[in-house]
């Protein structure tokens, strides 16, 4: 894992310094960040939100590795990501980072267990059967571990993914919308097993997000608006994050890009 605490100062887990990224080119080009500088600091649970279009999904694939920066820099860690090449790249997202996205992913002929050590047996490595065994009880998936994802409902499945997305031991686990399949029971399950497994684990998650509910589960909310980052908000409650969502309102004059 990389170092949380350096002299005191709170190193970010994965961070973005003035970042760009223009999608398209001539009239159809599309400037999704303009100028971000965001850290997302280790151990803790950040939600990004705002409007339709504000930029998040990109923010999050640029600082995930998953998709590159016009300009600026994202760095895990220390590690800046331009400078990787694609095998390098791809190495560091196995190895630092999770993922969990809105449609579970799991693999329909493995079990529970299988689905979980997935990654790990990709890489040909053994992991942390320690780490693995303590996940299980996080997850409370136990007495499923022989389940095919076909016998579990949604919100057990999404369960399954946020398990796997830890089991390498990462440094971060980035969620784009991770509830968005769900009903709001398993949703709130879900968001709770997040924010539990963070705090047992010292882990760090980035979650992308347009509920506020969901939101109010994570330690901090980072708000953009069309590409720029215009607010962060600790300790979130809903009722906050939805009058502070209500100034993004769409209106003449309003920064907000609605789709
Ligand atoms: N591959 C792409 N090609 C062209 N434009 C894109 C591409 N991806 C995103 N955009 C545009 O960039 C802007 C930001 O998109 P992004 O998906 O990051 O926003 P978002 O806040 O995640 O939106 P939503 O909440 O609707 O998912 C939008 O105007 C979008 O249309």
């Amino acid at each position: 894992m990389t170092t949380t605490i350096r002299t005191g100062v709170v190193v970010a887990a994965a961070r973005v310094v003035d970042a760009v990224k223009v999608h398209g080119t001539g009239d159809t080009e599309v400037r999704a960040l303009d100028g971000v500088s965001v850290d997302f600091p280790a151990g803790r649970f950040t939600a990004i939100m705002g409007p339709s279009g504000s930029g998040k999904s990109t923010l999050m694939h640029c600082a995930a590795g998953l998709d590159t920066l016009t300009s600026g820099s994202a760095f895990i860690g220390d590690t800046d990501l331009s400078t990787l090449d694609d095998r390098r790249l791809t190495l560091l997202r196995r190895q630092r980072i999770g993922f969990v996205f809105q449609a579970f992913n799991l693999i329909p002929a493995l079990t529970v267990a299988e689905n979980i050590t997935l990654p790990i047996d990709l890489a040909g490595e053994r992991g942390d059967r320690e780490w693995i065994d303590a996940l299980i009880d996080t997850v409370g998936l136990r007495d499923r571990l022989h389940h095919r994802p076909s016998e579990l409902s949604g919100g057990q499945q999404q369960r399954v993914a946020v398990a796997r997305a830890f089991a390498g031991t990462p440094d971060v686990v980035f969620a784009d919308e991770p509830t968005g399949n769900l009903d709001s029971r398993a949703g709130q399950e879900v968001l709770r097993l997040l924010g539990r497994t963070v705090r047992r684990t010292s882990r760090t998650v980035v979650m992308v997000t347009h509920d506020p509910v969901a939101a109010a589960h994570a330690d901090e909310v980072v708000f953009l608006a069309d590409g720029h980052l215009v607010d962060r908000m600790q300790d979130p409650t809903a009722e906050r994050v939805l009058d502070r969502l209500k100034a993004f309102d769409p209106s003449p004059g309003a920064t907000a890009v609605t789709p």
